[in-house]
């Protein structure tokens, strides 16, 4: 649906996207997970036409999309930044005005229950909620039933309820069929939402996979941790069958294991045999988070 091809953007001779190569397949949800300054919502900005690249291409749904940027934009909905919505208007009137734009347009009511804004139809959109100015945003950008929609860091500065609701709408886009190209700096929902996701840092996509093929990549997949009172046990522990190695912070001990079950079974069979209590015994596995250490040697969210 979507190809980008050696992609690059300077601003005052500085690179900030540096050759970016990447597809979004039809009917998926692709997010862009990066830090802040990453180059996401310039890299994004150029996809909707609404920067000039300094080099490389891009084609949606087959057509060169910087040479026919007209034909393009009726295939396309980018979500507005919900300060970019009229506060004096009410919800009924933004859509109207929105889509007074386009020739065909979908329902109002259609737009208000899809959008959980039945209630809201006649309030004004200053005195709408976050997440609510975010769901009108997103009403907007699909009036006109586009195919791809483009949403940039949706659900920043919500609160986790209204967070699962937008969550909710984006997976219902991507059950009409369409696109969804978003980016994000939320670990766990890159990970909840995405079909696939791409790594991006400092300008350049550093991994592109399915958030369970990302997290799959790391060797040190799982720990196993507790306390452990006689630390002259330490040895025995390094024996267990597919331990790779083991930490420990005084008593507090961590099993790191590509084999979690086995891992896991074997160290219990031994601690009862042994009448060794595993203080707290929990398990961890690798998660999107411990992915971007990897890759970048930072914390996304520090
Ligand atoms: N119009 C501009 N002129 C000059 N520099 C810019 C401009 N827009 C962005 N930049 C710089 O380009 C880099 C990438 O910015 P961009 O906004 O694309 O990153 P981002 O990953 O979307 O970050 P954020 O999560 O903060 O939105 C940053 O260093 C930013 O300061």
């Amino acid at each position: 649906m979507i190809k980008v091809n050696e992609l690059v953007k300077k601003y005052g001779g500085q690179e900030v996207v540096k050759r970016l190569s990447f597809s979004v397949r039809e009917g998926e949800i692709f997010g862009l997970l990066g830090p802040n300054g990453a180059g996401k919502t310039t890299t994004m900005e150029m996809i909707e036409g609404l920067r000039t690249p300094d080099g490389g291409t891009i084609e949606i749904n087959g057509i060169d999309a910087i040479k026919h940027r007209q034909k393009v934009k009726q295939w396309i909905g980018v979500q507005l930044q919900s300060t970019a919505l009229f506060d004096h208007l009410t919800v009924k009137e933004s859509l109207r005005l929105y889509g007074s734009f386009y020739a065909r347009v979908r329902p109002l009511h259609e737009m208000l229950t899809a959008f959980q804004l039945e209630e809201k139809e006649k309030t004004l959109v200053k005195h709408l909620s976050g997440g609510q100015r975010q769901r009108l945003a997103i009403a907007l950008a699909v009036i006109h039933d586009p195919k791809v929609i483009f949403l940039d860091e949706p659900t920043t500065g919500l609160d986790p309820q209204a967070r699962r609701s937008l969550w909710e709408i984006v997976f219902r886009l991507r059950e009409e069929g369409r696109t969804v190209f978003l980016s994000t700096h939320y670990m766990e929902e890159a990970e909840v939402l995405c079909d696939r996701i791409g790594i991006m840092d400092q300008g350049r996509l550093i991994d592109l996979d399915t958030p369970a093929g990302l997290i799959r990549q790391l060797t040190a997949e799982s720990r196993i941790e507790f306390v452990l009172n006689d630390m002259t046990r330490l040895p025995w522990l390094e024996r267990l069958p597919e331990v790779k190695f083991v930490e420990h912070a005084e008593r507090e001990v961590t099993l790191h294991t590509d084999q979690l079950e086995t891992s896991l079974s074997e160290l219990v069979t031994w601690a009862k045999e042994n009448d060794v209590p595993l203080i707290g015994l929990r398990t961890r596995s690798a998660t999107l988070e411990d992915v971007f250490l990897a890759r970048t040697g930072k914390r996304l969210n520090s």
